[in-house]
């Protein structure tokens, strides 16, 4: 079995303040893996330590058996990670098509991205038009991205990701904001654009973790307290306890 990110005894502290410990965790080759827990629990902060915004106070971060522990962000990138973000990070005076030939420029191999750009590279123009499709708005090619509703946002947010060529995607809460017939709709694009990439997503919203992940981890004051399948974390008595309160766990 393959991982294509594995966590070690990672620890966060900012100042005397300690956010995370020990986190060990294992994600595998074409995964979907969802990082639930409470507010606070320091779920933003994981993904902040394996995209490289903010440096592991202990601990190591393999991706795809490289040790990208304390990289910065570009690089963690160039090594095939990608991240959505719960606000989109798409740029607004760009058409939707133009985003997606950026994202495909900034994967494509160092020496050749200028070049690419400069010609106007039919290979990067190509992926960005597949991608368009794939995430359902090719009606959308020639609209500005800040003219877009919030659902095509998040759609065109996926797609950037799915552009840059990354194998592994961090996907942070892509149903949130969105009514529960967008959230649907959302879901079902990612499945079905992500086939054989690996997915870790931080989400609340527990139909979306229960419809979308192979396994759940779920993180609790800084600590994993429990990794398995769907119907093996809804059994949890640990996890029952930590959401619901002791009484839910008996
Ligand atoms: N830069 C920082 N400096 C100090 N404390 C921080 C910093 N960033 C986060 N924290 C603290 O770390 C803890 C975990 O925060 P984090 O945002 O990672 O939790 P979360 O699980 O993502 O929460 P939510 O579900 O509400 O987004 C919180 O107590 C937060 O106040």
């Amino acid at each position: 079995m393959t991982h294509a990110l594995v966590l070690s005894g990672v620890e966060k502290r900012f100042g005397a303040t300690q956010v995370l410990y020990g986190v060990d965790l294992s994600i595998e080759t074409g995964e979907r893996h969802a990082l639930i827990g409470p507010n606070g629990a320091g779920k933003s902060t994981l993904f902040n330590l394996i995209a490289g915004a903010l440096r592991p106070s202990a601990g190591r971060i393999e991706l795809n058996g490289a040790n990208i522990t304390g990289r910065a962000p570009y690089a963690i990138s160039r090594h095939g990670l990608a991240r959505s973000f719960q606000t989109t990070s798409v740029f607004p005076r760009l058409t939707a098509f133009d985003n997606l030939r950026c994202a495909a420029l900034s994967g494509a191999p160092r020496g050749a991205r200028w070049r690419n750009l400069l010609a106007g590279s039919r290979a990067i123009d190509e992926r960005a038009r597949g991608v368009l499709e794939a995430v359902g708005l090719a009606a959308c090619e020639h609209r500005l991205a800040g003219a877009l509703s919030y659902a095509q946002q998040r759609a065109l947010d996926l797609g950037m990701a799915l552009a840059s060529g990354a194998h592994t995607l961090l996907l942070d809460e892509p149903t949130a904001g969105m009514s529960r017939d967008e959230a649907r709709d959302a879901l079902a694009l990612i499945r079905a654009t992500t086939a054989g990439k690996t997915l870790l997503m931080v989400e609340h919203d527990m139909e979306a973790v229960f419809g979308l992940a192979d396994r759940i981890s779920v993180l609790v004051r800084g600590r994993i307290i429990a990794t398995g399948t769907p119907d093996a974390i809804r059994a949890d008595a640990a996890v029952r306890e930590a959401y619901l309160g002791p009484a839910a766990a008996r």
